[in-house]
Formats: C-alpha cells, structure tokens, sequence
C-alpha cells in the first residue's frame, strides 16, 4: 500500500484539519474487499457551525482579491493535483473502488482541468459598458454570490468537489463542501491541495456527514447557494428548503437516459458506446445511457456483439491497472442493483448476460445485460446506478423520439447513426441537457453540463457555471442634471 487511505481527520476547516468525536462515527469501507480503513466522524452542530463561520469570515477578503490572484491559486492547485495524480488516483479507487485504469485518467485529472479552466477565467469576471442618451451610462459589476455550500455523491468524489470549487472560487465565493457519506477521502485532499496552493483559511472547508449535516449547511442563513450532485429525490427536498430561504441553486441530479442506435450505425462503434455508457465506473454514472433502443433490423447483432465485447472485462482488484471493472461502490448500492435485477427477471425481461454477485469479498455485481425489455417496465423507467444495460427495440425515429422523451428525466440522450441530418434532428428534439452523436459520456469541463426537467437546473462546467456563481449588478450613472416632475 503506496497511499494511506486513512484522513489525518474527519473535516478540514479554517485552512486545517478538525476532528471532533463527539459526531456519529461513519465507517470508510473498501468496496473491493469490504474491509473498514477507518472512520471519520460526522459533523456536530459545532463543527458545523466552525465550518460555515470560517467561509463567512473569509469571503469578504477573498471576493477583494483580484481574479488574476484567485486565478493563480487555483491553477497552483491544478498542477499540485497532476503532480500527484497517481496518489490522488489511487485515494480515488479506495473511496469509490472504481478500476485505477480509469481514476487515472477521469478523476483527479477532471479535478484538475476544472482548476486550471476558472482559474484562467477569474481574472476575465468582468462587467459590461452600457451607453445611454446624453452621455448617462450604466455599467454592470459581476458579484460574488458569498458563502456556497456544495454537496456531493459517491461516484466521482474528487471531480465533484473540483467542479463546485472551481467555479465558486473563481468567481470570489466561499465554500463549505460535505462530501457523500459513502466517499469523504478525496474532498480533503482538495481542501488540503488549495490550501498549500494559497487559498486562504476558510476559503473551502469539508465536514462529514449525512443527510442531516447537508440539511443544517443548506438551512443556514448565511449560506447564499446550494450545489448539489445527487439523485432526484434529494434534490427536491434540497431544492425546497432553498427555496424558503430565496437561495440559488445548481442541481446535478439523476437520470434514465437513451442512447438511441439506428440500422445505419457503426455497430462496433455503437457498442462501444454502449458499454461507455453503461459499464464504466461499474454503471455509477449519472449520464448513463442505459435505455439503449436499438433498431429491429440490428437487434440482434448488436446484442452479440455487446455479449462478446462483455466477456473481456476485467473483474477484480481495482489497484491492478488492468482492470477494467470493478465493485459497486457500497454495499447498500450492491443490493440495490441486485433487487432492480430481481425486478427485471419479475418484469419479465430477458437476462442476456451477467447479473450474478460474484463469488468474492467486497460488493462486485457482474455487468448486465436485459433484452426484450418494455417502456413500461420497472428497469426501464427508474435510476438504477449501477451495471445493468437495458435493451429495446424500435422500428422508426419518430417512434423511438416520443419513447426516449416519456420520463420524468432529463439528463443525457445519445445517437449513433451514418446518416447526419438524421443525427442532428434527433438531438434537437431529445429532452435532454447534454447530448451525443456517435459518442457517449463525455465531460469535459469547457462544456456545460447538466439536465433538463428532474435530472436538474443549471450548469456545471464551461462559462455557463459563472452565472450560477455570481450576480450581476447595475450601476446607472447620471453624467447630466437630475430632472424630476416637481
Ligand atoms: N447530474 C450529475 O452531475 C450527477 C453526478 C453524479 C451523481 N448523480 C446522481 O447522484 C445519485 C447517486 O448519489 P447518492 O446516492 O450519493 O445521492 P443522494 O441523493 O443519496 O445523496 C447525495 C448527497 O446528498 C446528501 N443528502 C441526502 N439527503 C440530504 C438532505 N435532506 N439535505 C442535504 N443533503 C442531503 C447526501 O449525504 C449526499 O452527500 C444518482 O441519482 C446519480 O444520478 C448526478
């Protein structure tokens, strides 16, 4: 073991690491063997309090600071994070337990990008100009919007925490960041990694904890925006209680996206995109395509082929670099899958390959594959979060548009198609916030990011982040005498 998995402490706060016992005990358990590596602690109403008073304290002279030096700070932390990509990679797979071939490469490494791309940004943060009759003129100052708070899931913990801090940050806020419950290794290191890069005490903090800690950091009246990455139903319960306080939100939720595959397609090409956006990260991604509609004519060539390409993934020790899959992240996410695929079966869908526990420690579920399965079944109609690919078929595009939109969801939507204007239309009318021609699951962070309808508001990512970072305020300017009616 090159990396210690264990925290120095529980949370990081005011530039240093708290630890304080008095908060409930949450195991860090390694999903690839189901052995406990420690714990943290989750955060008492005083750590919490710490917590929030530290970024309030140290918004003011952080948003005072010019974008060019916010800037600076965060791409030091961006280099700081590839110098140790392969520390922060391996940290990555003992939260997660996702393959280290792939935290190599996606984790740390997005983290860093995010820092690297608003820390070029803070700096360009500027207003506008705006004439008006007889020399008057307005003009416009972007504006922090002051303490944020940031809560994120289990599947990608350092990419999360460097998404909401990056663009936070550059744009002169604040944070108070709890990672999920199930992963609060990486956001640590980030806060660690800032803090020797030059961000101030206080300027991003981590507390542990669970539902209820969130609940505290979102309720708070200092707090000015939420950030959450989480699935639907606790969206709306953060969302609501936003709400009462009037504050922002960004929310990064969950999905039941379609990857549509017509005849015309390149089948290995669509198969590959299949297996991307369904079997990566063990199936724990939020932009899954995992209602793959595939048309008649290429059914069953294309199931074959998945099939065959299936059988060469590595399952096993995420540490070894080739492996290629590994276990669900918790065992509670384990169980779920298992039970969405005693669903299936029930349902009435054809097991086509995989979905058996393996036979070994830690929480490993084989990657799955359903045939014949209807709209209206359960397994086609609910987030399931994990390895299991459902497959319909359709016969034409206006069919196959109407069914991919019938969800409450909104994520993502992908196309594999030959034919270009075909590709184009679909995407046009796919209810989805990010979409994919012949691809599937990028992020890269100079695109937005994000969902439509319950899979979310606003954008992560790209230039899009800032407005749901900052506010933006007039200034009128009277260059004449001030006439009024009496
Ligand atoms: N759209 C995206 O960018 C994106 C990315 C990754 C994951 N997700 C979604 O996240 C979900 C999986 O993650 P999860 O199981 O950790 O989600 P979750 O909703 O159970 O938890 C997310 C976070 O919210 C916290 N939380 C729970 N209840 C809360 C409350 N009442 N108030 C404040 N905080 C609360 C949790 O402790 C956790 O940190 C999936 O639905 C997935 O699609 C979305």
């Amino acid at each position: 073991m090159t990396v210690d998995p264990t925290p120095t402490a529980s949370h990081f706060i005011d530039g240093a690491y708290v630890e304080d016992q008095d908060g409930a005990p949450i195991d860090i358990v390694y999903s690839a063997t189901g052995e406990t590596l420690g714990r943290v602690h989750s955060a008492t109403p005083a750590i919490v309090e710490r917590a929030l008073a530290s970024a309030s304290a140290a918004q003011a002279a952080w948003a005072a600071m010019t974008g060019m030096e916010r800037g600076r700070i965060l791409r030091r932390a961006a280099d700081i994070i590839r110098d140790r990509n392969r520390d922060l990679s391996i940290l990555e797979t003992y939260d997660t337990g996702k393959p280290l071939q792939e935290t190599l490469v996606a984790d740390a490494t997005s983290g860093a990008d995010a820092l690297e791309y608003f820390g070029g940004m803070a700096a360009t943060l500027t207003g506008e100009y705006i004439p008006q009759p007889n020399g008057d003129f307005a003009y416009t100052i972007r504006q922090p919007l002051g303490l944020c708070v940031g809560i994120g899931a289990w599947n990608y913990p350092t990419q999360i925490a460097c998404w909401k801090a990056a663009p936070a940050l550059a744009c002169g806020n604040t944070m108070v960041f709890k990672p999920s419950e199930t992963t609060p290794l990486c956001a640590l290191k980030v806060a660690e990694i800032l803090t020797e890069a030059g961000a101030p005490p206080g300027v991003f903090n981590v507390v542990q904890g669970r539902g209820d800690v969130g609940a505290s950091l979102v309720d708070d009246a200092r707090v000015a925006k939420v950030s959450l990455t989480g699935s639907v139903p606790t969206g709306r319960k953060i969302y609501a209680a936003a709400a009462a306080g009037m504050k922002h939100v960004t929310m990064e939720l969950g999905g039941k996206s379609p990857l549509i595959v017509f005849d015309d397609a390149d089948l290995d090409n669509a198969v590959s995109g299949a297996i991307l956006g369904n079997f990566y990260s063990t199936g724990q991604v939020c932009s899954n395509g995992t209602r793959v509609f595939v048309q008649t004519g290429i059914k069953q060539r294309f199931l074959d082929r998945l099939c065959e390409r299936l059988s060469h993934a590595r399952i096993g020790d995420p540490l070894d670099e080739s492996t290629s899959f590994g276990p669900m992240a918790s065992e509670r996410q384990l169980d779920i899958v298992q039970e969405y695929i005693r669903t299936g079966l029930e349902e009435g869908a054809r097991l086509a390959y995989g979905g058996k526990r393996l036979n070994r420690p830690g929480f490993y579920i084989e990657p799955t594959v359903f045939a014949d399965v209807t709209d209206d079944m359960t397994i086609a109609r609910e987030e399931i979060f994990g390895p299991v690919l459902s497959l319909l078929d359709f016969e034409d595009e206006e069919e196959v548009l109407e069914r991919a939109n019938a969800t409450e969801f909104g994520l993502a939507g992908g196309v594999f198609t030959n034919d270009l204007t075909r590709a184009h239309r679909v995407v046009a009318r796919l209810e989805a916030g990010t979409c994919y021609i012949n691809t599937y699951n990028l992020a890269p962070v100079e695109a937005p990011f994000g969902g439509v309808k319950a899979s979310g508001v606003g954008r992560e990512n790209s230039k899009e982040a800032i407005a749901h970072y900052s506010e933006v305020k007039t200034v009128h300017v009277a260059m004449n005498g001030v006439e009024a009616p009496f």
